[in-house]
């Protein structure tokens, strides 16, 4: 874990290793990840999601969602290792989800919620009956979804005002400049932009530098 600077507790590691038996166990009936090789899993699913800690954009949050999660990724690993976190789980595919709930059970992340349905689906539902205090969270994390644009339009109705959505994409990536014009008409910060140590491991991603992008919700909206 030298890699992230992190310092991990044996439970955290644990819980690490806990995530990935199951996940290899499940990958037999469920087809969840294509990462065969222990190292790549490790690289892919556990230091990939562990980026999300740098740059420190989720030391003041406590409602973080992550938006996608397929088969965990990163929430669950960040779940482990950030325990003061109160973690969203969510995806569209019942059947990802199925695994993500018997691994919250299994390691007994108590602080960890699952919900089945798109993100679209969610932020209908917590605009039309919104729970008391504001349901919306301080942190958005999501990998693997879709563009910067498309993430800005899923996510800026689920975050609170001045809540962060943090993505991990290639360091010269042209959506950013697609993103433009949504950035502008949201009123969204500057994109603060930290750089990604090189994996090497994984697939098809040999080369390409790696950035985590912080985008800040305006602190101020209009009324709802
Ligand atoms: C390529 S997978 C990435 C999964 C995981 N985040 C990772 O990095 O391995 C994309 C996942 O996002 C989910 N997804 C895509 N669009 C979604 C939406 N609008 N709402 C909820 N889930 C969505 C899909 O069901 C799928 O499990």
């Amino acid at each position: 874990m030298s890699r992230q600077g992190l310092s991990l507790t044996e439970a955290q590691l644990d819980g690490l290793v806990g995530y990935l038996e199951l996940l290899q166990q499940w990958q037999r009936h469920l087809n969840l990840t294509g990462l065969r090789d222990l190292e790549q899993l490790i690289d892919v699913l556990i230091l990939e999601s562990l980026d999300f800690l740098q740059g420190a954009f989720l030391s003041g949050a406590k409602r973080v969602l992550d938006l996608g999660t397929g088969a965990g990724v990163p929430g669950l690993p960040l779940a482990i290792c950030q325990p003061q976190l109160e973690m969203t789980l969510l995806d569209r595919s019942q059947k990802k989800m199925i695994f993500v709930r018997r691994v919250i059970s299994r390691l007994q992340l108590s602080h960890c919620r699952t919900e089945i349905d798109s993100a679209e689906g969610l932020s209908r539902r917590l605009q039309l009956a919104p729970p008391m205090p504001d349901g919306r969270f301080d942190a958005v994390v999501t990998r693997g979804v879709g563009t910067v644009s498309h993430l800005l339009s899923l996510a800026g109705p689920l975050l609170r005002p001045g809540g962060v959505l943090l993505l991990r994409k290639p360091r010269q990536t042209p959506e950013l400049e697609a993103a433009a014009p949504v950035l502008a008409s949201g009123g969204w910060a500057d994109v603060q932009t930290v750089c990604l140590q090189p994996m090497g491991q994984s697939p098809g991603h040999a080369g390409v530098s790696w950035a985590l992008l912080a985008i800040v919700k305006p602190a101020t909206e209009p009324s709802r």
